[in-house]
């Protein structure tokens, strides 16, 4: 593989922290030309820019460029580097600027629906989008869809990353089915009844991840999972009624396609993002001794088992917005955001969650989402009706 320039959005995340470990092992492989994040963590953000030596730093709390611009000069001076720092801009519009200039590679690490202009920046600039922001796709649909040529956008999310690999090399038209993991959660086998006083702190236990709060929290919820059914659905083509959810607590297998001859293929690894993270920067190449392989020596038991719809109701309800299509899948999206935060903040138990979101996704009359304005517009409908639920 020849060199790539890359931008990534969301820097000093999970999948951000993740991207730059992958990249600083490979120096002759990557060139990271900008870097973006929210401004929780300006030190990070700073130390970032100056240890790769980017051209662009962007803030997207418009408030904190100054904090910024201070934060680059003492890691410049901490790290003993002279000479040119690199470009300081601030605010959502320049994360979307940065989005759009060409790069190889755009790896948009956003957590949420704001991501949605970054994604769409990025197709249209023509640079490649590895997509770990699924929200953007999901919430987009066939807006995101009609601006990716095909193969541009590459699935950084682990299931989808793991079916593309099992159809790299054609065959879609012999597809049957996806079978997408879950690992159920903290919360897996607990009822319906047994999950209404669970805690923030205990839902963002994951059993095997370390990620970010909104995406732990709807694993916990299973949301995470039915965004997921949505995302494979633009991803592959698959209709949802060929799209299923398997139960895998130890998440080995990060998803399966069935073929129509009866024959499964599997993508395996340990829970970790490592390889799908490396492949959405390098794909269709796979770079070398990213992560450990799966250790088949020592005694273990991976499970499978079934969906409890009735303690996780949120995959059906996905599955419902997914196939109503149009503005649905945004005001899904929107309105759990929402509810996550509020959540974490106090003013809604965790079965409130997918409540909340059922709610105002019943209250919603959906329309086409032929242009960006609709797909922001329903999410800020959402957004207000879940506050106005949330106040009452
Ligand atoms: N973590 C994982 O293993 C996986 C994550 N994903 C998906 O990847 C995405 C990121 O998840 P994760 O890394 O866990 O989340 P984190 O919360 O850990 O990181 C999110 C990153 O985005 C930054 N950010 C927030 N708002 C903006 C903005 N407006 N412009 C630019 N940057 C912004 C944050 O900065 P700040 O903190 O300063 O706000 C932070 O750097 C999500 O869509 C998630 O669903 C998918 C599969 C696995
Ligand atoms: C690593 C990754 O891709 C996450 O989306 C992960 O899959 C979360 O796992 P569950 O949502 O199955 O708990
Ligand atoms: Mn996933």
């Amino acid at each position: 593989m020849s060199m790539r320039t890359v931008t990534i959005l969301g820097s000093t995340g999970s999948i951000g922290t993740q991207a730059v470990e992958v990249i600083r092992a490979r120096p002759e492989l990557f060139r990271v030309r900008g870097i973006a994040a929210g401004g929780r963590d300006l030190p990070l953000l700073a130390r970032q820019a100056v240890e790769l030596d980017v051209e662009h730093v962007v803030v997207a709390d418009e408030s904190r460029s100054k904090e910024l611009r201070d934060e680059l000069a003492a890691a410049a001076t901490a790290a003993g580097r002279t000479g040119r720092l690199p470009q300081i801009a601030a605010g959502a519009q320049a994360v979307t600027e940065l989005a759009g200039v060409r790069v190889d590679v755009v790896l948009n690490g956003i957590t949420g629906s704001i991501g949605l202009r970054p994604t769409l920046a990025a197709l249209r600039a023509g640079s490649t989008l590895a997509l770990a922001n699924k929200e953007s796709l999901i919430v987009g649909g066939p807006l995101v869809q009609a601006e990716a040529r095909p193969g541009q956008i590459v699935p950084v999310d682990s299931e989808h990353s793991a079916i593309a690999q099992c159809l790299r090399g054609g065959r879609a038209a012999e597809v049957r089915r996806l079978v997408l993991t879950a690992s159920g959660g903290p919360f897996r086998g607990r009822s319906r009844s047994e999950l209404e006083h669970v805690t923030p702190q205990e839902a963002l236990r994951h059993p095997n991840f370390a990620m970010g709060t909104v995406i732990t929290t709807n694993s916990a919820t299973l949301v995470n999972k039915g965004l997921e059914v949505i995302e494979a659905h633009l991803l592959f083509g698959v209709s949802f009624d060929a799209i299923d959810v398997v139960v895998h607590p130890q998440q080995q297998i990060h998803s399966m396609v069935e073929f129509h001859d009866g024959s499964t293929i599997a993508q395996l690894g340990p829970p970790r993002m490592l390889v799908p993270i490396a492949l959405g920067l390098s794909w269709p190449d796979r770079l070398v001794d990213v992560d450990t392989p799966c250790d088949w020596m020592t005694a273990s038991t991976w499970e499978f088992g079934p969906l409890d719809e009735e303690a996780f109701p949120a995959v059906r309800l996905a599955q419902h917005v997914g196939r109503a299509g149009g503005t649905y899948p945004a005001v899904y999206n929107a309105a759990n955001e929402e509810a996550v935060a509020a959540f974490h903040g106090g003013a809604l138990r965790f079965t409130g969650i997918v409540e909340l979101v059922a709610r105002v996704v019943e209250e919603h009359r959906g329309g086409p989402a032929r242009h960006v304005e609709d797909v922001l517009a329903a999410d800020a409908w959402a957004r207000e009706r879940a506050r106005v639920a949330l106040s009452a």
